[in-house]
């Protein structure tokens, strides 16, 4: 059977998500979440013409070294405006203060000595006029942020200084994270020698997280089909995400125990390496599950490719594969069929050039390696050997 590449199962996965409803919320809980409607400026920032110094409001055409200009008032950050400046005339002026009518020009205060009610200029006209021009960042109307932009601290301080104390933001997805296997332990309790420790389900709830859903880690099955629906069956979620279980093996329960819910199979498997077992469901009632396979680096790596898309997706946005690239440090063997994504160490040279060197054991449990690695190296099927230096595709993680 022909896989799908990576790209088709994402589509695949993509085209089977409706985004959830969206909310109105608050700006101190919308850091990580998607813009499910675009934020206009309430008003123009700056709201006036302002100064960008401390110093002097004065007419430009007045500017000149030894200028004496009378003083008429004084302009503070978050004082009234209604003062004037004439021509011979000079006011008192801080940084973020709005200019007096008439002045459109700032004398810093180090260039500029005060006599009395009069200001002497020591410096003539320089480039800088040192006013920051009303609207001069954003025009009242503007779209600030479009639909389905990621919120971050940035763009947070963009819709605050338009006004916004609300935002409407996608839905946050309710993750249920379910692990599976006979073998699993939690970390902190005492683990038998035949016995690993859950490393997924923690990996994956901070991946969630971090994507502006909300995890809910649950206890891990066993290869029981009873014990998997058990849980599913008592927890809420928006979208159900499982770790291992998912090859061909007698014990990989879980597929088995969606189809028995009624579960509709949309991908199975993926031309891909580290993941080859990912699959994606829909349940009766269209909610998705996607299945992880349970070797540490191939559910993370399959997180990157298919979770981080489908959490934008449910939450009104959208995640696009942003590859970059860089050169070889070392070189590569041809690839085989599958599109292969190597960890790899990313480093910038004097030159400015990126070099990265993918790790020589790339095997998918190997978790030490996974936490050493700062990029993903794609290497497409069948691609030939690549010598150092050569150019290569490369995915910074969303982590
Ligand atoms: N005959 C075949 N065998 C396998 C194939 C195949 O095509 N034919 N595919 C291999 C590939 S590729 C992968 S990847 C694995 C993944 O299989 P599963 O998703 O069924 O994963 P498990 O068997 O449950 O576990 C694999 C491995 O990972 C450990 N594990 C599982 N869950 C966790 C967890 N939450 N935290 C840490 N480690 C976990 C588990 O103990 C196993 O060591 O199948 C290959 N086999
Ligand atoms: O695809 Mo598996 O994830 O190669 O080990």
């Amino acid at each position: 059977m022909k896989l799908p590449t990576v790209e088709e199962a994402r589509a695949a996965m993509l085209a089977a998500v409706t985004p959830l409803a969206s909310t109105s919320t608050p700006l101190g809980e919308a850091d990580g979440r998607r813009l499910a409607e675009p934020v206009r400026a309430l008003r123009c920032q700056p709201p006036f013409d302002a100064s960008a110094m401390d110093g002097w409001a004065v007419r430009v055409a007045d500017v000149a070294r030894g200028a004496r200009l009378r003083i008429v008032g004084e302009s503070a950050a978050g004082g009234e405006a209604g003062l004037a400046v004439g021509p011979g005339e000079a006011a008192r002026i801080f940084t973020g203060a709005p200019l007096p009518a008439g002045a459109d020009y700032v004398v810093v205060q180090e260039q500029a000595r005060r006599d009395g009610d009069e200001v002497v200029l020591e410096a003539g006209r320089g480039p800088a006029s040192y006013v920051r021009p009303c609207g001069g960042d954003f025009r009242e109307g503007q779209v600030l942020l479009e639909a389905g932009v990621r919120l971050n601290p940035w763009r947070l301080a963009l819709a605050a200084s338009a006004g916004w104390a609300r935002v409407v933001c996608g839905g946050r997805p309710r993750v249920a994270i379910l692990p599976n296997g006979d073998e699993l332990v939690e970390p902190g309790r005492a683990a038998g020698a035949h016995q690993i420790y859950n490393a997924g389900a923690p990996a994956l709830a901070a991946f969630v997280a971090r994507q502006g859903g909300v995890p809910k880690a649950l206890r891990h099955a066993r290869d029981d089909e009873a014990d998997i629906l058990s849980l599913i069956h008592g927890v809420t979620f928006d979208l159900l995400v499982t770790i291992g279980g998912a090859s061909v093996g007698d014990h990989d329960r879980v597929k088995p125990a969606l189809r028995s819910m009624g579960a509709e199979l949309h991908v199975e498997g993926c031309a891909m390496r580290p993941g080859k077992p990912v699959w994606f469901a829909l349940l009766p009632d269209g909610r998705p599950v996607l299945g992880l396979p349970g070797n540490p680096a191939s559910a993370l790596v399959c997180a990157e490719l298919f979770l981080g898309p489908l959490l934008a997706a449910v939450q009104g946005g959208a995640e696009d594969m942003a590859f970059e690239t860089a050169v070889l440090a070392e070189p590569l063997p041809s690839n085989g069929p599958r599109d292969h994504y190597m960890r790899a160490r990313i480093e910038t040279g004097r030159d400015g050039a990126r070099r990265v060197t993918p790790f020589p054991n790339q095997d998918s449990s190997l978790v030490s390696v996974m936490a050493q690695a700062d990029v993903l190296v794609r290497r497409p099927p069948f691609a030939p050997a690549a010598p150092l230096g050569a150019v290569v595709e490369i995915l910074r993680p969303g982590v």
